[in-house]
């Protein structure tokens, strides 16, 4: 197990959350949350899209073209392919080097067949009914009233807007990391694809599908990855059009992952530096998606059912919309809940490590992004944050500070290179990876 040094004092600004009153409710709050008002290669410790559910694809269909040379009609001919066709047409895909943006580009009307999802398990699960949110934090509530409220939401929801943040972020963020990074992935293909690749050798990339040729359907998504740390990314690899926003935006998203992680360590109970002091600020991913417009957003996925493996992920989206969490009621009943953009508002999210630390105190929770009919493309960057110590002789697991003989530990503990290991050979599964170090 880590060491962790002991919690810190209490002192005079931060009570915990045991001593501290129940949060003031305010009007049209639930538990201490208001509800938005809605108006009517291993280095690289990929944390993104790896992580999908098994699909079996549908029976692909023939395509009316059969020009070799043009991916998307290549795309398309998969239809009719053997496996190793379709490898074949996912390679030419990928050679293309423009992505789905380039599909789009070149006047698809239908979604290619490499493309389609079946309709798979989650046909059963409904979408919430109207007014359902998932809960918000306050940053501007007094520190323990916030703790208390991040600690609900992530042990009822896995997920919360984060909003009145703007002590930490300039007014004009996450906004300008958004518009750069649409600035990007709407380049002439010419110049967008001198920059595609999936080696992540000097810690940025920009493909399409970084689980493309292990997926069983691929999806409608293009992204920028950047390694944050321990290893920090060649920043001059960084595309010049969005090179100085996404670098502004990785150092403010740093001040709220502190704030969000002293909030988690003080709604355990433990000090508020408790998952700093375990590094979990160190190790830091940045992926910045692209969902191109769809002709046929029902036949495809943005981004497939998963969880995310990490401790904390901090996402700003545009105002789009297709994010969607599974909430499971406390009757057990589970339905699909759009976190609809808010103004101001950024998502957080539990990762599977911080399941596991919090010795399942706090849940790591299924989401994923749906294409819709809209006539424009969606953009998202996710920070995800993982613990940034990777030595052979530092493990990780449930936290000392919340085991006892009466809350024996859940998990057992592991290093870094163990759950890397785990992360890459797990089976499709959702939730596998908790699975695996279950004790
Ligand atoms: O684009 C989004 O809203 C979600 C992204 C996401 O869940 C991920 O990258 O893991
Ligand atoms: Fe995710």
């Amino acid at each position: 197990m880590m060491r962790l040094s002991p919690p810190p004092p209490v002192t005079s600004r931060y009570l915990t959350v045991a001593e501290h009153p129940r949060p003031v409710l305010r009007s049209g709050t639930r538990r201490g949350f208001y509800q938005p008002r809605w108006g009517k290669d291993k280095e690289s410790f990929q944390l993104d899209t790896a992580h999908t559910r098994p699909f079996r694809l549908r029976p692909l269909y023939p395509s009316k073209s059969t020009d070799a040379r043009n991916p998307t009609t290549m795309a398309s001919s998969a239809a009719a392919a053997p496996d190793s066709g379709r490898a074949a047409l996912l390679k030419a895909f990928d050679e293309s080097r423009t992505g789905v943006r380039g599909l789009v580009e070149s006047g698809v009307s239908a979604v290619p067949d490499l493309f389609v999802h079946p309709e798979g398990p989650y046909a059963s699960v409904p979408l919430a009914p109207p007014g359902v949110s998932i809960p918000v934090v306050d940053l501007s509530l007094p520190a323990p009233l916030a703790a208390a409220a991040a600690a609900e939401a992530a042990r009822d929801w896995g997920f919360f807007y984060l909003v009145n943040y703007d002590a930490i972020v300039p007014s004009d963020y996450p906004a300008r990391a958004l518009a750069a990074v649409r600035a990007f992935h709407e380049l002439p293909a010419p110049e967008r694809s001198t920059h595609y690749g999936r080696a992540m050798g000097g810690g940025v990339s920009y493909s399409s599908n970084v689980d493309l040729f292990r997926s069983p359907a691929a999806s409608w998504r293009d992204t920028i990855q950047l390694m944050f740390g321990p290893t920090r990314c060649e920043t001059e690899l960084i595309p010049p059009v969005c090179r100085s926003e996404i670098l502004e935006w990785e150092a403010h998203s740093a001040a709220v992952g502190r704030a969000v992680m002293a909030l988690l360590s003080q709604g355990l109970g433990l000090g508020e530096t408790a998952l700093e002091e375990t590094s979990c600020l160190e190790g830091k991913l940045m992926v910045c998606h692209y969902y191109p417009v769809c002709p046929e957003p029902d036949r495809t996925m943005g981004l497939v059912p998963h969880t995310d493996p990490g401790v904390v992920t901090v996402l700003a989206q545009d105002g789009v919309g297709g994010l969607q969490v599974k909430h499971t009621t406390e009757d057990g009943e589970s339905y699909w809940v759009d976190a609809k953009p808010v103004p101001g508002a950024l998502v957080i999210n539990v990762g599977d490590l911080l399941q596991m630390m919090s010795n399942d105190t706090y849940k790591s929770v299924e989401h994923r992004v749906v294409m819709n009919s809209r006539e424009e493309a969606r953009v998202s960057v996710a920070v995800f944050y993982n613990p940034g110590k990777r030595g052979e002789s530092v493990f990780y697991g449930p936290l000392p500070g919340l085991v006892s003989s009466e809350n024996p530990p859940k998990y057992r503990s592991f290093t870094m290179s163990e759950f890397m290991g785990a992360f890459f050979k797990r089976d499709l599964a959702s939730k596998a990876l908790i699975e695996h170090f279950k004790l």
